[in-house]
C-alpha cells in the first residue's frame, strides 16, 4: 500500500515515550526546463533540509536553499505543507520526511469537449466540458491561498487518504460502500470551486507515487440544459463515456468538478411537480447511473459544488460521502486573507514591506506594547479593518485592495506605505456599506 502519500486521518500523537516519527510533507517544484532525476531532486531536498534545519514549520516556504548548486539549478520552489499532527511545528529528528517532486504545466494542456455530436452546426456554443493536465501552473499555490478557520482542507485530505486505504485493503463495496462524491456548498465567492480545483492539484502532487499524472474535468452544468434540451440525456452519457475512458488508464488520477449542482438535480423535483418537463427527469438519471458506475474506480473523485443547497436534488445530496458547509470568512481568516493581498503587493513593489502580526498577536492585548511600531499600528489597523469586513465573502476580501487604490491612492507613486494603505481600504469598505450596514462589495 502507498496511502503514506497523504496525512494519516487522525495524525494525532499516541502519548507514549517512543512515539513514532510524524509524516511531513515536502512539495518541491521542478523547474519546467529541469530534466533532473526526480528521485535525485527528493534526495538533494531531504539532505538539505535534515542538515539546515532544526525544526520544521508547517505551511511555509524554504527559501535559504539556493546554497545547494543542484537545487538551484533544477527546482524553483520547496515549501513544507502539511505536518500530520495536532502541533504546527515539530523537531526535524521526529520528522518522516515524504518528498513530492513535481513539475507542473502549462496551461495550454487544456482540452475542450463539445457537447453537440461532433458534425453538428452549434459545436462551437455547447462546449460541455474542459479537460486540464495536473499538476497546472495556473493551479500552483491556490491550495495555500485558501484559508478557513475550521480545518476543511484537512478533512478533505484526510477523507482522500481514507478511501484509498479501503480501496487498497479491498473492503467489500456491499458492506462498506462510499460514492467518491463530495459536495461543498455554502454563500457565493468562499472559495468552494477554487478549493476543488486546488485539492485536485493537491492530489496530482501527492498522488505522484502510484499515479504518473492527474486530469481535471471540469463539467459545464449549464450546457448540459442548452437549448436542445431533448438531447440532453445522451449528452450526460457521452460526457460520461469521455470521463470513463480518462479513468480507465490507470496511471491517472481523474478529478471531475460539477459546478453549480443544484442546476442539473434541481430538475427531477420540478418535475415532479410538473414545473419541468419530464426529458430533464432524464437527465438527472443518467447522472445518477453514470455517477453509480463511476464509484467502483479507485482513481476517481466527484467534486461538486453549490450555492443553493435546498435545491438539490436529495437522491444526489444522499450520494455525497461529505457535505461540506462553506461559509463566510470569520474575522481571523478575513485577516489572513487582507494580509495575504498586503503580502503580495509589497511582493511587486506596491505597497512598502512591512511584517505585519499575526492575527493572534494584533488582536490580543499584550501586542499593544507594540503599539507604537509601524507593525503594531498596522497589526491593530488590519484587525479593525477585518472586524468591519464581517460578512464579506472571500472574492469581496480579495477585491478591497483595488478599490482602495482605485478609490482613493490613484497616482501616488509606490511603494505606498502599508498604513496609509490600510486606510484607502478602510474607506473603500466604508463607501461600499450603505446606511443599513449591508456591503455592496
Ligand atoms: N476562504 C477564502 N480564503 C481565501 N480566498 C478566498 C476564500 N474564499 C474566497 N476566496 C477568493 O475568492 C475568489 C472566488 O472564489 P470561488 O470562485 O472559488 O468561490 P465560489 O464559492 O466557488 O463562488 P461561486 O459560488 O460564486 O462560484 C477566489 O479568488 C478565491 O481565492
Amino acid at each position: 500500500m502507498q496511502t503514506e502519500a497523504l496525512p494519516s486521518a487522525s495524525g494525532s500523537v499516541n502519548g507514549t515515550a517512543h512515539l513514532p516519527p510524524v509524516a511531513v510533507h515536502i512539495e518541491v517544484r521542478l523547474r519546467p526546463s529541469s530534466t533532473a532525476d526526480v528521485a535525485d531532486v527528493a534526495t538533494a531536498a531531504r539532505v538539505f533540509l535534515t542538515s539546515n534545519r532544526t525544526t520544521l514549520q508547517a505551511e511555509t516556504e524554504v527559501v535559504d536553499w539556493t546554497s545547494s548548486r543542484f537545487l538551484t539549478a533544477h527546482v524553483d520552489r520547496i515549501r513544507i505543507a502539511e505536518i500530520a499532527s495536532r502541533s504546527s511545528s515539530i523537531p526535524i529528528t521526529s520528522a518522516k520526511l515524504s518528498v513530492h517532486v513535481y513539475q507542473p504545466l502549462s496551461d495550454d494542456f487544456t482540452e475542450e469537449f463539445s457537447a453537440a455530436e461532433p458534425d453538428a452546426d452549434q459545436a462551437e456554443e455547447s462546449i460541455a466540458a474542459s479537460v486540464a493536465e495536473l499538476p497546472n501552473r495556473a493551479l500552483d499555490g491556490v491550495w495555500d491561498s485558501l484559508v478557513y478557520e475550521d480545518d476543511i482542507k484537512t478533512k478533505l485530505l484526510n477523507y482522500i487518504y481514507t478511501t484509498l486505504l479501503f480501496s487498497d485493503a479491498n473492503v467489500d463495496f456491499n458492506l462498506v460502500s462510499w460514492n467518491r462524491v463530495v459536495l461543498l456548498h455554502g454563500p457565493p465567492g468562499t472559495g468552494k470551486t477554487s478549493l476543488c480545483k486546488a485539492l485536485a492539484q493537491k492530489l496530482a502532487i501527492r498522488l505522484s507515487g502510484r499515479y504518473t499524472h492527474g486530469k481535471l474535468v471540469e463539467i459545464n452544468s449549464h450546457s448540459l440544459f442548452s437549448k436542445w434540451f431533448s438531447e440532453s440525456g445522451k449528452l450526460v452519457q457521452r460526457l460520461f463515456s469521455m470521463i470513463t475512458e480518462l479513468v480507465e488508464d490507470e496511471a491517472a488520477f481523474v478529478v471531475v468538478l460539477i459546478d453549480e449542482v443544484e442546476s442539473l438535480t434541481a430538475a427531477r423535483s420540478a418535475a415532479a411537480s410538473g414545473t419541468e418537463p419530464t426529458d430533464s427527469i432524464r437527465v438527472v438519471n443518467a447522472l445518477l447511473t453514470q455517477l453509480d458506475k463511476l464509484k467502483h474506480r479507485k482513481n476517481v473523485l466527484i467534486m461538486t459544488t453549490s450555492n443553493i443547497t435546498e435545491a438539490i436534488d436529495g437522491a444526489f445530496i444522499d450520494r455525497a460521502d461529505i457535505k461540506q458547509y462553506v461559509g463566510l470568512p470569520p474575522p481571523k481568516a478575513i485577516y489572513w486573507i487582507l494580509e495575504s493581498c498586503l503580502r503580495e503587493l509589497m511582493r511587486v513593489g506596491l505597497v512598502a514591506p512591512l511584517r505585519l502580526p499575526s492575527y493572534q498577536v494584533a488582536a490580543s492585548k499584550e501586542s499593544l506594547d507594540n503599539v507604537m511600531t509601524p507593525e503594531g499600528r498596522a497589526g491593530i489597523l488590519l484587525v479593525e479593518i477585518a472586524n468591519g469586513c464581517r460578512g464579506l465573502s472571500g472574492r469581496s476580501l480579495r477585491r478591497l485592495p483595488v478599490l482602495a487604490h482605485a478609490h482613493h491612492i490613484g497616482m501616488a507613486q509606490a511603494p505606498i506605505e502599508c498604513e496609509v494603505w490600510m486606510q484607502a481600504m478602510r474607506k473603500a469598505l466604508k463607501e461600499t456599506q450603505p446606511e443599513n450596514g449591508e456591503t455592496g462589495i
